[in-house]
C-alpha cells in the first residue's frame, strides 16, 4: 500500500517554539503496563501515531478498556495475568516494539495470539524473543522466526536468568513483561546498555524490579506476580522525533529554533552528543524531571559541522537517530565513519543501504559497508536534490530526506509520505509552522 508522494523544498529558516509529540517507546509501554496494573492508568502526552494505536487496538482485542478522555488516555487495568485470548489476528502494523513486547506479555499468560503485520514487520526477526520466551514456557509458531507468529502462554512460566545476546531494549522488555506473571525472580544481563524506560516504568508501578552495575554489566532483577498498581503517566517529547528539527534548524541557514519538553534519558543521549561534538549549536535550557523521566527545551541555532568517527559503543542510546545523522553527515565539513551498526539492517527498513541508495540519488558522497557508511560531507554546500527517493515502508528514511530536501538545491521527493504517520503524524504540519 502505497500513500502520497512528497517533495520537501529549500526554503526559509526554522525558527519559533515547537514542541514534538510523545515518547513512542514510552507511549507503548504505558498502555501496556496500564493494562496490566490493577486500577486506573491516566496517561497524558500519548503519541497518538499509527504504531501506538497498534498497541492499543491489540490490548482492546484481549480485553482492557482504553479510551480518551479530554487530552488524556484511561487505560482499566485487568492485574497481571488478566488478558483475554482475542477473537482474531492482532494486526502489528509497523511496529516492531508492539510485536516484541506484547510477545513478552502474553508469553506467561494462558492465552494464545496470533501477530500480523505489514510487509515491513513481516521480514523483521522474532527469533530474538522467541528463543527467552520459549525457555519461559510460551510456544511459538513462526514463518521462520518472522510475522505471521501465534504465541501460547506458558499456564505456569518459569523465571529464567538471561542475558541479552543483543544490544536490544525490545528484548530487554520482552522478558521483563512475561517476567511480571511468573514466579519467582527473573533476570536480565544486558552488557550495553539500553533505553531503561521500561525500568523506570516498571518501578513507578510497583514492580519489585532491582537493578545494578555487576562485572561491568547491567543486571535487572524482577520479583513476578508481585502486582501492578495504576498510574498516572506523563510522556515526555519523543527525543527520535526531536531529532529531525534539530539536524533541520543545524542545516538550514539562519534558522533557531526551540524544541520544549524533550526527552532527556541518558540511554536516549547520543545524537544530541555527536552534534554538538561536531560543532551544533545546542543549548539545553530548563532541565526537569517529568513522569520519572529527565527533559529539557532545547534552542538549536543553525552551525557549520565537522564530520566524526563516530564510537560505535555510542549506537544503542541513538540507534534510531542514525538515519538523520547519516543527513547532517552529508553536509558536514570532512568525513564521517559510522561501524558496528548492523542492527540497522533489521529495523523497519534497510536502514544503512536505504540511506546510502536516498543520500546517493540526490548528490551526497557515501560509501555503504558491512555495518556503516562512511559519508563525506560537502561542507555546508546544498546536496543536488531529486528523487523519488524510495521509503521503504520506513517512517525514519521518509522523514531524514525531508530534511535533506530543505538543505538541497531542488528539494528532494520521497516516493511515500504515509510512513510518517508510524511515529511523528504532525511532522509536516509542525515543519510548516516552523518556516512561516
Ligand atoms: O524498546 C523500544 O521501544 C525500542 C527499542 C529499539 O529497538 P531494539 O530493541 O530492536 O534495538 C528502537 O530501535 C525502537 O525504535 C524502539
Ligand atoms: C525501529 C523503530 O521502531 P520499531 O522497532 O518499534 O518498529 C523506530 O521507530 O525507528
Amino acid at each position: 500500500m502505497n500513500g502520497p508522494s512528497r517533495t520537501f523544498t529549500p526554503g526559509g529558516p526554522l525558527r519559533g517554539t515547537i514542541a514534538v509529540p510523545g515518547d513512542k517507546s514510552i507511549s507503548h509501554r504505558a498502555l501496556m503496563l496500564g493494562a496490566s496494573a490493577l486500577g486506573e492508568t491516566r496517561i497524558s502526552g500519548l503519541l497518538e501515531s499509527d504504531d501506538v494505536r497498534a498497541t492499543a487496538a491489540a490490548l482492546r482485542a484481549m480485553g482492557v478498556a482504553i479510551e480518551r478522555d479530554g487530552a488524556d488516555w484511561v487505560v482499566q487495568g485487568l492485574g497481571t495475568g488478566g488478558l483475554m485470548s482475542p477473537r482474531a489476528p492482532l494486526d502489528m502494523g509497523n511496529s516492531g516494539t508492539s510485536a516484541r513486547l506484547l510477545s513478552g506479555l502474553v508469553a506467561s499468560q494462558d492465552i494464545a495470539v496470533t501477530l500480523t503485520g505489514d510487509a515491513s514487520l513481516s521480514r523483521r526477526p522474532m527469533g530474538r524473543v522467541i528463543e527467552p520466551l520459549s525457555r519461559m514456557g510460551a510456544e511459538f509458531r513462526s514463518r521462520d522466526g518472522c510475522l505471521p507468529m501465534t504465541v501460547t502462554g506458558a499456564k505456569r512460566a518459569i523465571p529464567i536468568a538471561y542475558r541479552l545476546p543483543v544490544a536490544s531494549a525490545q528484548v530487554k522488555s520482552a522478558v521483563l513483561l512475561a517476567a511480571l506473571n511468573t514466579a519467582g525472580t527473573t533476570t536480565v544481563i544486558e552488557s550495553e546498555t539500553t533505553r531503561d524506560h521500561t525500568e523506570r516504568m516498571l518501578q513507578a508501578f510497583g514492580a519489585k524490579l532491582e537493578s545494578g552495575a555487576e562485572d561491568g554489566a547491567k543486571v535487572i532483577r524482577l520479583k513476578g506476580e508481585s502486582g501492578l498498581r495504576g498510574q498516572n503517566v506523563m510522556v515526555p517529547g519523543d527525543p527520535s522525533s526531536a531529532a529531525f528539527f534539530i539536524v533541520a534548524a543545524l542545516l538550514v541557514e539562519g534558522s533557531d529554533l526551540t524544541i520544549r519538553n524533550v526527552g532527556m534519558n541518558p540511554s536516549r543521549a547520543g545524537l544530541l552528543a555527536i552534534l554538538r561534538e561536531m560543532g551544533g549549536a545546542i543549548e539545553i535550557a530548563a532541565e526537569r524531571e517529568a513522569g520519572g523521566e529527565p527533559v529539557a527545551d532545547l534552542r538549536v541555532r543553525q552551525s557549520t559541522l565537522a564530520g566524526l568517527d563516530i564510537d560505535p559503543a555510542l549506537a544503542p542510546s541513538m540507534i534510531d537517530e542514525f538515519p538523520i545523522l547519516f543527513v547532517a553527515a552529508a553536509l558536514a565539513e570532512g568525513t564521517t565513519r559510522t561501524t558496528g551498526l548492523g542492527e540497522l539492517r533489521v529495523k523497519e527498513s534497510d536502514r544503512l543501504a536505504a540511506m546510502a541508495a536516498a543520500l546517493g540519488t540526490i548528490g551526497a558522497q557515501v560509501e555503504e559497508h558491512s555495518d556503516g557508511l562512511t559519508i563525506h560531507g560537502t561542507g555546508g554546500a546544498p546536496l543536488a536534490g531529486g528523487g523519488p527517493v524510495p521509503t521503504r515502508l520506513d517512517h525514519r528514511i521518509a522523514m531524514s530526506m525531508a530534511v535533506a530536501g530543505l538543505a538541497s538545491t531542488r528539494g528532494v521527493t520521497i516516493d511515500d509520505a504515509s510512513p510518517i504517520g508510524t511515529s511523528f503524524p504532525t511532522f509536516i504540519d509542525t515543519l510548516e509552522r516552523t518556516r512561516a
